[in-house]
């Protein structure tokens, strides 16, 4: 069953539109990821989605609704970024109680374990917290809320490598005990891969690919070897990326559509061929350069 419906769906602020008439699904109790470039309106498209922010036009529908300043989206999901506000007379462990009496859901036992794992002081206050406490806390509450609808925001921004994999893993283990639809955006894919099924991947406007992470993984193959060998192989296909390596050799990833055959051919041709990791595959697939940051040394 689907739970997020988008049609046409657009984002314009002022004459800037930032969401161009997108359309895609998200299945009930999946993770997705929303990946995509700075600026591109992932933040965007999940304040619409929780109803955070008005769309200009298409529809959105969250669990069957129109979610924009909709108390029903609001009780059954929680966006949870760094910007999360809190009311500020009350002490961390009474904005614990507050949130039990707003969503349904929530697990208090739960809570206060992750509380007392992460070291928080239930006297201390929110706005005192530092950045990356505050993304600690504030995942806190977006676990153990366990809304239907449950939507970070670049949760980790702040959180350190021990304090990110403990938010994931923590955030693994409840979904499966409790799955709910869960989506994440975030800049460290590499990070959450484990933890993903499927990937939105945002670019000019657009949504790009939709699809699951295992296919995304499989999605492009690397070519390295020298030049002369490779690039054959290259002809006719989309070039997701060029580097040189030294003189003569040189790396192009494509997409994965040779066949077996072929693959064998080009092993014996000295082609060497290597899956390219799906965080590399984004960040190829969301570049307006074929070359990364090496084009901007070329022809200097
Ligand atoms: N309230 C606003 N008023 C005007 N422009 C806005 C507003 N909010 C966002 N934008 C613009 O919309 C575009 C998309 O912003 P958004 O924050 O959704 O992107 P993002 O993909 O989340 O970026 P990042 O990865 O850097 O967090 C940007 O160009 C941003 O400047």
């Amino acid at each position: 069953m689907s739970v997020i419906e988008c049609r046409e769906l657009s984002k314009a602020y002022l004459r800037k539109k930032v969401l161009n008439q997108i359309s895609f699904t998200i299945e009930e109790n999946k993770i997705t990821g929303v990946i995509g470039r700075n600026g591109v309106g992932k933040t965007t498209l999940l304040k619409i989605m929780a109803g955070f922010t008005k769309e200009t036009s298409g529809e959105i529908r969250v669990l069957e609704q129109r979610p924009f300043n909709n108390l029903y989206t609001s009780v059954n999901s929680i966006f949870v970024d760094d910007q999360m506000s809190f009311p500020p007379a009350l002490q961390l462990q009474e904005l614990l109680e507050a949130a039990q009496t707003f969503y349904p859901n929530w697990d208090m036992d739960f809570a206060q374990r992750l509380f007392k794992y992460f070291n928080f002081d239930p006297k201390h206050y929110h706005n005192t917290l530092s950045k990356g406490r505050t993304s600690t806390f504030n995942a806190i509450v977006g676990i153990a809320a366990r809304c239907p609808i449950t939507i970070f925001d670049e949760p980790t921004t702040g959180m350190d490598e021990a304090v990110r994999k403990d938010f994931y893993r923590a955030l693994l283990k409840d979904y499966i005990d409790h799955p709910r639809t869960i989506l994440i955006s975030s800049h460290h894919l590499e990070e959450m891969e484990d933890l993903l099924e499927d990937v939105l991947l945002l670019k000019n406007g657009k949504v790009h690919l939709h699809i699951p992470i295992s296919d995304l993984k499989e999605w492009a193959i690397g070519l390295q070897g020298q030049a002369s060998s490779v690039l054959p192989w290259t002809e006719g296909k989309e070039v997701l990326y060029q580097n040189q390596i030294g003189l003569n050799a040189t790396y192009v990833v494509i997409k994965n559509d040779l066949s077996e055959a072929e693959l064998a051919q080009a092993r014996l041709n000295g082609v060497k061929i290597t899956p390219v990791h799906a965080s590399d595959l984004c960040i190829y697939l969301t570049s307006d350069t074929k070359g990364g940051i090496d084009d901007v040394f070329i022809n200097r």
